[in-house]
């Protein structure tokens, strides 16, 4: 149904893009890749280490530069960092693939993110109130995905998975009609 085109998973942080990716890289039996794990090994370091060495800037360009470098391969399910939306030349790379947006509340980012102290970003007094404006910052964008998925807390990785590939035959482009195929 693909043809091997690959799958990137947009939205917050905390939305289950790396949860749901790789249960849905098994379901499609793509291979499965995060950029936020890319961007740790190209660096040598956890993305805490980058964002105190070299801020968000240089973060966001390690991000674009895994993107670019992982676009060029097919059969694959993508889980992408929550800021990935915010640069153009990113887009350029997600349209080579199909874009799913994990909609999740942010009552439920903030439960699942509670315990966390992996998202730099959200180091921060109050971070309910931080996701709340990195949210509004960025809905917008996420809107541009061609699928989105609105996320309950109760809803598996399983059934998550299994939405998005019964969502696909709606937004794959119809094949083009050659003339001499067709019967008028
Ligand atoms: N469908 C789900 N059901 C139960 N728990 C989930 C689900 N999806 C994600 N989680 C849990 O929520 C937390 C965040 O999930 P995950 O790391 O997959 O989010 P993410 O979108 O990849 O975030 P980030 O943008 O920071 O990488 C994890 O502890 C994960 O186990
Ligand atoms: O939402 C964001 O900007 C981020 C999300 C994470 O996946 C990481 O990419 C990083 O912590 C930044
Ligand atoms: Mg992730």
């Amino acid at each position: 149904m693909l043809n091997g085109v690959n799958v990137y998973l947009i939205g917050m942080m905390g939305a289950g893009k790396t949860t749901v990716g790789r249960e849905l890289s098994n379901q499609l039996g793509y291979r499965f890749f995060d950029t936020d794990t890319l961007i740790e090994q190209v660096a040598s370091q956890t993305i805490t280490q980058i964002f105190t060495d070299t801020g968000e800037e240089g973060f966001r360009k390690l991000e674009s530069q895994v993107l670019s470098e992982i676009s060029a391969y097919t059969k694959l399910a993508i889980a992408t960092g929550g800021g990935i939306v915010l640069k153009r030349e990113n887009w350029s790379y997600l349209h080579h693939g199909l874009i799913v947006w994990l909609d999740a509340p942010v009552e439920l980012l903030i439960e699942r993110l509670a315990q966390d102290n992996t998202r730099p970003l959200l180091q921060d007094v109050n971070p309910a109130e931080k996701l709340q404006k990195l949210l509004e910052q960025r809905q917008r964008l996420y809107a541009q995905a061609d699928i989105k998925i609105s996320i309950a807390a109760n809803d598996t990785p399983e059934q998550l998975s299994r939405l998005i590939i019964e969502s696909i035959p709606q937004v794959l482009k119809p094949k083009a009609v050659c003339p001499e195929n067709s019967n008028n």
